[in-house]
């Protein structure tokens, strides 16, 4: 594949065939004490596919998230983005090499500007890294300067936060909080943009928004997308590609249309329901 996104500074990020997944999980086990939170867990993602994990709580879905950021390190198995391993890399070398993601629960830092927490994301690719910027604002406040402003306000035309790019964060609503954590994400020019629950939390006009810069982010800009989401709605309508997780295993893994059909999940993941009345009731909740 080529990448879509603008690439300065980031010589070390890698490149996949057609052929190759751009993220593959090989025999993932992850054990706090006694808890097998995932139990050789496999799969892959299809470069510029729209990937979600599902499963019922506790299932090892934010377990599975944080071991492919490299917050956890695995028991055993590997996890190798366009073909190169990077089970032993540490959070900020995968970012470099296109691997971005965004929190369960917001992480911005909400009494700075919607910009300022956009520029942060920026940092990955540089000398300063983000870890260090967080810390040293002032340095990586000088190298800001060399910084082209383009992606900028790419990022912020693309998801129409022209108007609060000076506002703090802290005086937004929830979903515009959401929508520039997920500006931060791109600015790490993702490759692949690991998205944590985007719609938890906020009503339907909202989700409805999130889900449409969801698609477009992969229509215009070529990013692979894997998420976690409890929104069943949301989750069959968006994905090409749906990975069940049950007490830390796959158990199912396909399309939205086969993992909807399959008994085990039916059984495991939604009790006594099915897939079309989970759905009915959530819309109906939601409205
Ligand atoms: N830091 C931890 N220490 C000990 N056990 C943990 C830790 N994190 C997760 N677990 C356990 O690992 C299992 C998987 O948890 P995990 O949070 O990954 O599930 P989940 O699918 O993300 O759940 P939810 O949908 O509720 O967020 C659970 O049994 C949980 O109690």
């Amino acid at each position: 594949m080529c990448f879509k996104n603008n690439n300065d500074g980031t010589g070390d990020r890698v490149e996949s065939s057609a052929a190759d997944p751009i993220l593959r999980v090989e025999g993932v086990t992850l054990a706090f004490g006694g808890v097998k939170a995932l139990n050789q867990v496999g799969f892959s993602v299809a470069s510029g596919s729209i990937t979600t994990l599902i499963g019922p709580n506790g299932a090892g879905k934010t377990s599975l998230f944080n071991t492919i950021s490299g917050f956890y390190k695995p028991n055993t198995g590997s996890i190798h983005v366009a073909g190169r391993d990077i089970t032993h890399l540490a959070p900020p070398a995968r970012a470099k090499l296109g691997l971005a993601r965004s929190f369960q629960n917001i992480a911005l830092f909400r009494g700075m500007t919607v910009l300022d927490n956009i520029k942060l994301g920026r940092h990955v690719h540089l000398r300063t890294n983000i870890f260090d910027a967080l810390f040293y604002l002032g340095r990586a406040r000088r190298e800001e300067l060399a910084l082209r402003e383009d992606i900028e306000r790419r990022i912020v035309d693309f998801l129409e936060i022209d108007h609060i790019r000076h506002a703090s964060v802290a005086s937004l609503p929830y979903g515009l909080q959401k929508r520039v954590e997920l500006a931060r994400a791109l600015a790490m020019q993702p490759t692949v943009l690991m998205l944590d629950e985007p719609v938890a939390g906020m009503n339907r006009e909202e989700t409805e928004d999130m889900a449409r810069f969801i698609l477009d982010l992969r229509a215009e800009w070529g990013i692979t997308v894997l998420m976690v989401e409890h929104d069943m709605g949301m989750v069959m309508d968006l994905s090409d590609h749906v990975v069940v997780l049950n007490f830390g295993q796959v158990i199912a893994d396909g399309t939205p249309a086969q993992v909807q059909a399959d008994p085990e999940v039916i059984r495991a993941y939604l009790g006594a329901g099915d897939v079309a009345d989970l759905r009915r009731r959530l819309r109906a909740e939601a409205a």
